[in-house]
């Protein structure tokens, strides 16, 4: 990829590339979706050989796993993952998270709670103090369409069908507005009980384990233990 101009690429470059510090001689790394994973993979690339390869959350991640010859293991075949590397489109102080603006949640969700470590990389335009600014994704059995976003309005939430898109598991998405997020774990379950849907992108029961946020110039890193 080329070098980025922008504050705000350059802070997700710094942020991905940190994370490369994470990764151990014959590992099998688990791999988040968007741009800023997308950074993390051309990192991942310049020390393949000494991985044994990846276990990829969406298609286009793969894809480009697979361009830059890593291998791609079926998470199936793979017993424990020790680290996975993803981004955020909101992270609090508390390493929660909005996940899924790219509609990739439902796979980063099972390759997150099958790793043991979950290392979030972001820019600081991600931080917030409480969740919901950014609509939330909720991916649904497309014949429930209609009745999830009903069951959604109960709880508070405005949904909005992400007209045009189907996810890789070949469902929709609903993305939910104006939700007061001030507790995220207990949303997320609310979410996961509604018949029809498959997950929601509120990653707080299993959040980031280690935050890794570049502005651009300077990284911080967060560890979970100390922010509870
Ligand atoms: O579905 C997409 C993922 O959850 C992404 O990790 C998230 O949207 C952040 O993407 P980006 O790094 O492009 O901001």
């Amino acid at each position: 990829m080329a070098e980025p101009t922008n504050r705000q690429d350059r802070a997700k470059k710094q942020a991905a590339e940190a994370a490369i510090e994470f990764i151990q001689p014959g590992m099998i790394v688990g791999v988040g979706t968007g741009s800023t994973v997308n950074y993390f993979i051309d990192a991942l690339a310049n020390i393949k050989q000494e991985i044994e390869g990846a276990v990829s959350s969406s298609e286009a991640s793969t894809q480009r796993l697979k361009d830059h010859g890593i291998p791609v293991y079926d998470l199936n075949g793979v017993g424990a993952l020790q680290v996975y590397v993803d981004g955020a489109d909101e992270i609090t102080s508390q390493l929660h998270m909005i996940k899924g603006g790219g509609a990739a949640l439902t796979r980063e969700k099972i390759v997150a709670a099958v790793a043991e470590t979950f290392i979030c990389i972001t820019d600081d335009s991600k931080q917030v103090e409480m969740l919901g600014d950014f609509p939330l994704p909720v991916e649904v059995i497309p014949m429930a369409r209609s009745y999830v976003a009903r069951e959604i309005v109960k709880l508070g939430g405005d949904p909005v069908y992400r007209d045009g898109v189907v996810t890789d598991n070949g469902n929709v998405i609903l993305d939910v507005y104006n939700l007061h997020i001030d507790n995220p774990i207990e949303l997320e379950n609310k979410l996961n009980q509604i018949t029809g849907v498959v997950t929601n992108g509120l990653f707080a029961a299993r959040g980031a384990d280690i935050a890794l946020i570049s502005n651009g110039d300077t990284l911080t890193t967060l560890h979970k233990n100390e922010t509870r």
